[in-house]
Formats: structure tokens, sequence, C-alpha cells
């Protein structure tokens, strides 16, 4: 039977005791030399050490922690649509910005290392990243925000945007999720925006052909009810670029077609029009989408009551303003929750009957105006902005782009949905 191991400290055979960190150290490395695992090595990696050490010995002011976060734009769209030349003619134009542009292409040598070619106008560098199973939507929650998080690091003050290209079959949801981090993980970067770039010539076909390789990854995708990656792809876009026009320039029926199909799936996004991805930049970067809101929506389609395609649609409903901040808090809790929360449980029995049984948001965008009780002027209001990707959402102190803040306004775009049972369902917790 072993004797138990007496664990009691004995300063002969245990050592000194480390002093207690106080807090006014100047220099993590003294506290942490004396903190070794077994076989003397290093518990904590010696970068964060240093990263930690410049935080805390720069005055706050020019701390390298207090650089502006760089924004980075997804840029996404199905395969052979046009991103590659959509980054390559921003590149080769140049601009007095310096952007970074990052292609997450499949390497050909194996599935597990990938190229993140990183280039600004002067010079590219070749960064090479384990991507886990070659794919950044589907890769380790973070891997690829922390090399990228590194990069910038590296060379600070260099990188004003970032361009990230994702696979043609990568689903934007999880990838836009993992740059929306909360300012709490101090990460130096974040999501300003999703461009989708579309095959104008073969879209419709695009969206209607399930192609059983269709390459599902990223979170639970159903694929039972032939929906494309395409359609997400659609969905998440805050621009959407219909590149190829040479190819359907002449073909005003398909052109009509093409704009009302992308804006029954996304009413929200402003569409352009290219032609090998000639494009003025700054239509795909400052989008701010992820903490702003502008409904740029075409009235027009929002007003057409039936839609062809039952899938995938947007709902927008406009309400009058919050009374104060608590009946917003019951609208968090009892409507918006269940909306978003149905695979945790959250979501009623009654509303999920009522609904189609694959009913699925994908993105919400919300412009929320509640009536500021504290304040003197009784008209005056408070403006938050709510973003929301899947199951996730955020609740941001807004600014409208639109002047007028007499009215609350909230989309979603997803599948199956029914905005007059959402439309019900609201006027039972807003009446
Ligand atoms: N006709 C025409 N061809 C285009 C246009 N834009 C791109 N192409 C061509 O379409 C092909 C695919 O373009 P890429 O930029 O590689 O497409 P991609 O989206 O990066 O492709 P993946 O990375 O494989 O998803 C290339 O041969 C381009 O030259 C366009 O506006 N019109
Ligand atoms: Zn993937």
């Amino acid at each position: 039977m072993s004797a138990l191991k007496d664990f009691k400290y004995k300063e002969s055979e245990d050592g000194e005791l480390p002093s207690l960190v106080t807090g006014s150290e100047t220099n993590l490395n003294e506290i942490l030399s004396n903190v070794k695992g077994d076989g003397g090595i290093n518990l904590v990696n010696i970068e964060k050490v240093d990263r930690c050490n410049q935080q805390i010995s720069a005055p706050s002011n020019d701390s390298i922690f207090m650089e502006k976060k760089i924004p980075v734009t997804i840029i996404t769209g199905y395969l052979g649509s046009g991103k590659s030349t959509l980054l390559e003619k921003i590149v080769l134009k140049g601009s007095d910005m310096k952007i970074a542009v990052i292609l997450n292409e499949f390497g050909d040598s194996s599935e597990i290392e990938k190229a993140m070619t990183i280039r600004n106008q002067e010079s590219s560098t070749q960064e090479w990243l384990d991507l886990g199973n070659g794919c950044l939507c589907c890769s380790l929650k973070n891997v690829g925000v922390k090399a990228i998080e590194d990069m910038i690091a590296r060379s600070p003050g260099k990188i004003d945007y970032i361009l990230l290209e994702t696979s043609g079959i990568a689903d934007p949801a999880p990838i836009a999720k993992m740059f929306w981090q909360d300012d709490g993980l101090n990460s130096n970067v974040y999501i300003d925006g999703i461009v989708t770039v579309l095959d104008s010539e073969h879209i419709l076909k695009c969206l209607d052909d399930i192609s059983p390789e269709t390459h599902w990854h990223g979170e639970n995708v159903i694929t039972k009810e032939n929906l494309t990656i395409a359609h997400f792809q659609i969905a998440m876009a805050d621009v959407i670029i219909l590149n190829k026009f040479d190819k359907i320039e002449n073909n005003e029926k398909l052109i009509n077609e093409v704009n009302v199909k992308i804006g029954q799936i996304n009413s929200t996004a402003k569409i352009h029009f290219t032609k090998y991805g000639e494009l003025p930049l700054n239509y795909i970067i400052d989008l701010h989408s992820y903490d702003r809101v502008n409904f740029t929506n075409n009235e027009k389609l929002m007003a057409r009551s039936t839609l062809h395609d039952p899938r995938m649609s947007s709902v927008m409903l406009t309400f009058r303003p919050f009374k104060n901040n608590d009946e917003f808090l019951r609208f968090e809790k009892k409507f918006l929750q269940v909306l978003l929360w149905k695979e945790f449980g959250v979501t009623t029995d009654t509303f999920n009957n009522n609904m189609k049984k694959e009913w699925e948001i994908q993105r919400t965008k919300g412009l929320i105006v509640i009536n500021n009780e504290n304040s003197k002027s009784k008209d005056e209001k408070i403006v938050k902005v709510i973003q929301g990707v899947r199951d996730t959402y955020d609740v941001l102190p807004g600014q409208s782009e639109t002047s007028n803040c007499d009215e609350c306004k909230i989309v979603f775009i997803g599948k199956y949905l029914d905005q007059e049972k959402i439309q019900d369902f609201l006027s039972t917790v807003i009446n």
C-alpha cells in the first residue's frame, strides 16, 4: 500500500516561496522566472510575457495596445465568382492606404497547411499557417484570428485594412463570428463587413443546383432541404458584387431576375454590378456593418408580399420606440432570444409549431430607439444597434445613419421566415 505523499510545504525541500505579486511590478519576467513547471521549463510563453511587459512599461497614452484596431473585410463568394480578380485589382491599383490581402487558398501540398499570402503595395510576405483541416470557416476557433493578430502585432502601424478572401466554399458565418470578438478580448482586429462576390451569369443556376459534393462544413448547415452555401454567402453579405456583368449586360430579363432573386434572400445589402472586379475601393471598406446599422433596403422589394423562393428571405419589422430600458430588456428576453436561441430550447413550442419546422435565422440587424426616461427633455432618445449572426447577437451603443429616430427597425434574414407570424409574435410583446 503506497504511503500517502506528504504535500506539506517544507522550505528545505521545496525552496523559498516566491514573493506574492503586489501588482506594482514593472517586469513580469522576475515573477514568472520563479514559476517553473517540472523540469524547469517556463509555464508561460515568452512572447506573451514580452507583450505584457510592453503593455505595463509603455506610458498609457502611446501603449502599443492603445493602437487603433484594424478592420477586417471578409471577401466571400462561390467558386470562380471573381474574388481573387477583385483583390488583384485592388492591390495592383494601389492606394495611399496600406492594405493587407490575405488569400485563404487550399494548398496543393497537403490538407493541413494553408498559405496566408499577406500582400500590401510594397512587399508581399508568405505566412504559412496551420488551419487544421484547411478551411478558415472550419478551423479551430480563432486559429485564423490569432495568426492575423500576431501578424499585426509584428508590423504595428504598417496595415490600415485587411481584406480576407475565404475559399469559394466557405460558410462566412463562423468566420464573421470568429472576428466579432467583444472588446474584452483586447483583439487588435474587428470585422468591418462581409462582401460577397457572385458570378452574375451563373448565380441563378448555382442557387438551384444542389450538388451532393457541395462542401458542407462550418456550423450545422442543413443539406436535406436543398439550400446551397451560396444562399448563406448572400444572406450574410453587407455588400454584394454581381461580377462578370459583361456576360449578362445585354440580357435585361436575366439582370432583373438576378436582382429580384438576390433581393429576396438579402434585401439590406448594397448591390454593385462589376466587370473583372472593377470597383472603387471605398465601396467595400469602412462598412461598419457590425457596429452600426444603415438600412439601405430596397423598399420596393420589401413591399413585395409573396416570395417566389420560400427558403431564404428577409423579414423587416418597424415598430414604435421603447418606452424605457425595461421594456427593451423584456423585448430582448421575450422576443429576440426566443427567435435566435431555437437551438438552445428557448423558443416556445407554440411559436415553433406555428412556423415551418426548418425555420432558422442567419443574420439579424436592428436599430433600436428607447425613450430616455432619465432625461429632462422628454423626446431625448437612446439609440442602440443589434447585430446578430445566427444565435450570437450583440447590443451596441448605436448611431443611426438616418437622422429620424422615431421608430425601431429590425431585419431578420434566414430560412422559412414568415413575416406575418413574426409580426404577430412581436405584437404579443410590444403592443
Ligand atoms: N468574363 C469575365 N470573367 C471574369 C470576370 N472576373 C473574373 N473572371 C474570370 O473568372 C475566373 C475566376 O476568377 P477568380 O478571380 O479566380 O475567382 P475566385 O472567386 O477567386 O475563384 P476561387 O478562388 O476558386 O473561388 C478567372 O478566369 C477570371 O479571369 C468578369 O467580370 N468577367
Ligand atoms: Zn470550411
